[in-house]
């Protein structure tokens, strides 16, 4: 501290759903009334005085009163409770340590609780005994809490006020609490600013009279500029996540303590301009379109995830070249979509679609033909990847030959024979799947003179990306009987959410199974997902792992402790890394642990150092040409 300019810091922070996050008297009552018939009701009681002590509906001293004697607790119950504190610490005390070890003169813990279980967590995180100001409980003979020190300040109405007047603290002080008498320091003119702490929980009136929120300590320490653990609080990361997501993926990311909106429906390239200026995550699926220009807007935004496979919906290049990472989902949802394919090809080979249709409009028609099995048939997969191999192994165990084709040299599994040609493909098999991936050049590589090549009867189905199939050769082939039936799921114009109307040449052409791209969507697929997807983007938030992405150099990195951790992105040009160094060098930054890797048009490094940083380290390092991104992990 300078002495001449700035003033003493003095944090006055309180104890129960603030350091902890729980109030430590309600975990009292259900450790002393473990066994006791009216353990609830008297629970309820005890919470019920607390919020209103908190509130400042009733007076403080009145609650306290009501409590004990609610509680019937002894001295035998502290040990039990001291332990059980000890792992309800508020999330963002734990991870910032610095902070503690930084102002362990100046932070005071001013509670309304009770000295003796407060003083044995606080001092773990190296607060002062000295600084410690809380109530003291009085035991009776046996042991049982009667009552409470009464001569001790805190346990009066305004008692933190008449405290914190007593200390007469010089400097700038700040209040950190969730309750009511917290606020009461700073009405009193006591302290600087106060924050209604809403981590564990938010009081609506104590928010309003604060001069801010802090969601966690992190945001306290960030916006004060205090020394911490974590470089950016979690709560100002905002997450977007378009097309009706699962439910899971919002709870994970919340968990993390991230603000995220969750909408079902796809946006349009207009209003995903506007919306994504301050999005730091965006979570879609395969309707929404991140094109260069929603990219060009996405100043914050760190990383996409694709709920899905398909990726052919982003511009891959524009986020790479702006250091957004893009993961996807490569595995979790390819059952469910080779299922639905063997399902369709049974009932398109039995003509059950038409079926279905006649009988609705009255129509009986028991006939044989045009009716197969699908035993011993050929079915020819066109995209041996994941999707096309699991199908094979599957259409295997029904007895069909299987054939497939595929643009790179694929192990063929099982029986599977591999065509050298489409040609050859098309011209053998009775059943025919798409299982391609939705690359540009892919665009109606089924067209015309493809379907010329198929055998009569043929069944044809496209599971994969709408615009692999040329349309209207499809629905000509159709109508003209050469397809016996066809199983389409995806489209090249599909619906933006459900209550769009689906247009296509498609409809009410018999022995058609039309399906509203619902490969992957089954409950086990999007529970999958939103798993998988969330997991890999908190990774990469917080530790910088780029494993899988799809279109980052790939860096799974060891965890750190007692570290900082550096990330630098940069366009792959020569002598990055050499200056990178040299801006270390120069500070004496000590480095534990360096991490590279580049593809054909990005460097991504990871540094690690075991000491403090300057700014002007930072600010270099932002600074060197061809940097696109730089960000301090923790
Ligand atoms: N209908 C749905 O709901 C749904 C669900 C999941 C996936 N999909 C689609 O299915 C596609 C395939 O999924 P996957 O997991 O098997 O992908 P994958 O990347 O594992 O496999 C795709 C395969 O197609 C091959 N390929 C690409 N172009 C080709 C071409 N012109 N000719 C022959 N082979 C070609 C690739 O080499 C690769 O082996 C996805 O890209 C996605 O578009 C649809
Ligand atoms: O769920 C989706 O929107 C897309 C499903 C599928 O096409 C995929 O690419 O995984």
């Amino acid at each position: 501290m300078n002495p001449t300019t700035d003033k003493q810091k003095y944090f006055i922070i309180d104890f129960d759903s603030t350091f902890t996050k729980v109030e430590a008297m309600d975990e009292l009552c259900q450790i002393a009334l473990q066994n006791h018939p009216e353990k609830n009701e008297r629970l309820s009681q005890i919470q019920s005085l607390t919020d209103q002590a908190m509130d400042g509906t009733l007076s403080f001293r009145e609650s306290l009163h009501q409590r004990i004697a609610i509680l019937e607790a002894n001295k035998s119950h502290l040990p039990e409770l001291i332990e059980k504190l000890g792992e309800k610490v508020s999330e963002s005390f734990k991870r910032n340590q610095t902070f503690f070890d930084t102002y362990k003169d100046t932070i005071l813990i001013v509670s309304s609780g009770f000295k003796d279980f407060i003083v044995p967590i606080v001092t773990k995180f190296g607060i002062k005994t000295e600084n410690i100001y809380a109530n003291e409980f009085e035991f009776d003979e046996d042991g049982k809490i009667k009552s409470f020190d009464a001569s001790n300040v805190l346990s009066e109405d305004n008692g933190k006020v008449k405290l914190l007047r007593n200390l007469n603290l010089q400097g700038d002080i700040y209040v950190i609490g969730d309750g009511y008498t917290d606020y009461e320091i700073k009405e009193a003119g006591l302290a600087n600013e106060f924050y209604a702490f809403t981590e564990n929980i938010k009081r609506d009136k104590v928010v309003d009279k604060a001069d801010r929120e802090a969601q966690n300590l992190d945001e306290f320490l960030y916006v004060n500029k205090l020394a911490r653990n974590i470089s950016y609080p979690k709560n100002r990361i905002k997450v977007l996540l378009l097309e009706n997501i699962h439910q899971s993926a919002k709870e994970a990311m919340e968990k993390e303590g991230y603000q995220v909106e969750l909408l079902t429906s796809a946006l349009t390239e207009d209003e995903l301009i506007e919306k994504i200026k301050d999005i730091s995550i965006l979570g879609i699926r395969s309707k929404t379109n991140l094109t260069s220009k929603v990219v060009e807007h996405a100043d914050r935004l760190l990383a996409v995830g694709a709920f899905c496979i398909g990726t052919n919906q982003i511009d891959l290049e524009a986020c790479q070249d702006r250091g957004i990472v893009v993961f996807n989902a490569p595995y979790s949802n390819t059952r469910s979509v080779v299922e639905l394919a063997i399902g369709e090809m049974i009932m398109l080979m039995r003509g059950v679609p038409k079926s279905v249709m006649e009988m609705h409009t009255g129509k009986w028609n028991k006939s044989a033909t045009n009716s197969f099995e699908v035993r011993g048939k050929k079915l020819g997969i066109i995209g041996y990847g994941n999707i096309g191999a699991q199908l094979s192994v599957v259409a295997e165990a029904l007895g069909m030959k299987v054939y497939f084709y595929d643009i790179v040299d694929r192990l063929a599994l099982g029986n599977a024979t591999m065509c050298d040609s489409l040609e050859e493909l098309l011209s053998i098999s009775d059943v025919i799947s798409l299982h391609v991936d939705g690359r540009t050049e892919n665009t109606n590589i089924i067209r015309k003179e493809h379907f010329d090549l198929m055998k009569e009867g043929v069944v044809f189905m496209n599971l994969a990306r709408g615009q692999v199939v040329d349309i209207a050769a499809l629905v000509e082939n159709l109508k003209s009987g050469k397809i016996l039936g066809a199983g389409v799921d995806v489209y090249p114009e599909e619906p933006k959410n459900n209550q769009e109307e689906f247009i296509s040449e498609l409809r009410q052409i018999p022995n058609v199974i039309l399906t509203p791209h619902v490969g992957g969507s089954t409950v086990e697929a999007q529970e999958n997902i939103a798993q998988f997807v969330p997991h890999k983007m908190i990774d990469y938030i917080n530790a910088g792992n780029t494993f899988s992405s799809v279109n980052f150099p790939e860096l799974q990195l060891p965890k750190l402790q007692n570290a900082h951790r550096l990330m630098h992105i940069h366009k792959n040009v020569p002598g990055i890394l050499a200056k990178i160094n040299q801006i270390f060098a120069k500070n004496e930054v000590n480095i534990v642990g360096q991490y590279l890797k580049t593809n054909e048009k990005i460097g991504y490094v990871i540094t690690d150092i075991n000491q403090k940083y300057h700014q002007e380290v930072i600010e270099e390092l932002k600074n060197i040409e061809d940097t696109i991104r730089f960000r301090i992990l923790y």
